[in-house]
């Protein structure tokens, strides 16, 4: 059975939401940021300080391509939109669901963009990223969901409700 894959921003809500998501439809559920951690045995802060974004993206390449599941929940982290294969992975595995926040909020929630692992090129602001990234998730999503006002529950029903029989 085919599984969904969350996109989204740092902060967008991916990690809790997809648990609940899975929860409520009897699926798995994975975190790509964990199957990172867990390759390399290591945070991510910690991995993107040593080796920098560009060789971080790789690394979350190779952790994503080694993700082969069905009746799964695939929460992603918020840079895996950079690397094509990665993406072309993740559409093989199911549908790509984008969980849309705008910007406000997510400046609201990411208070901590220095320690949290962002993967973000030098100078640039959380704002730089949010603009370079957008049309990116859009790119690759074939659900959007809109997540500004609405609480966990609403979003789940959503994703719910958006699902192609
Ligand atoms: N719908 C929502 N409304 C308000 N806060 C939310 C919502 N969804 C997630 N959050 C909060 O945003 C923060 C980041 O969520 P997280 O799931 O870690 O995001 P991501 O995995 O996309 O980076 C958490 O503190 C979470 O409680
Ligand atoms: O957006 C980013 O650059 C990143 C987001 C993180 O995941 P979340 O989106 O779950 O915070 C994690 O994958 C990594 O540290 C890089
Ligand atoms: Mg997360």
């Amino acid at each position: 059975m085919k599984n969904m894959v969350l996109i989204g921003m740092p902060g967008a809500g991916k990690s809790t939401i997809g648990v609940v998501l899975a929860k409520t439809l009897g699926f798995t559920f994975i975190d790509s940021d964990l199957v990172i951690q867990k390759r390399e045995n290591r945070l991510l802060q910690e991995i993107i300080d040593d080796i920098g974004m560009e060789r971080f993206l790789d690394v979350e390449k190779e952790a994503v391509l080694s993700i082969d599941v069905s009746k799964s929940i695939i929460a992603t982290g918020g840079s895996v939109i950079f690397r094509n294969e990665t993406m072309k992975h993740l559409k093989k595995l199911g549908d790509i669901i984008y969980l849309k926040v705008s910007y406000e909020e997510i400046e609201r929630r990411v208070n901590n963009i220095t320690t949290r692992g962002i993967a973000m090129a030098k100078g640039h602001t959380l704002k730089d990223v949010y603009d370079q990234r957008v049309e990116l998730y859009e790119k690759y999503a074939n659900i959007v969901i809109d997540c500004d006002d609405k609480n966990l529950e609403e979003i789940v029903k959503d994703i719910k409700d958006s699902i192609p029989e």
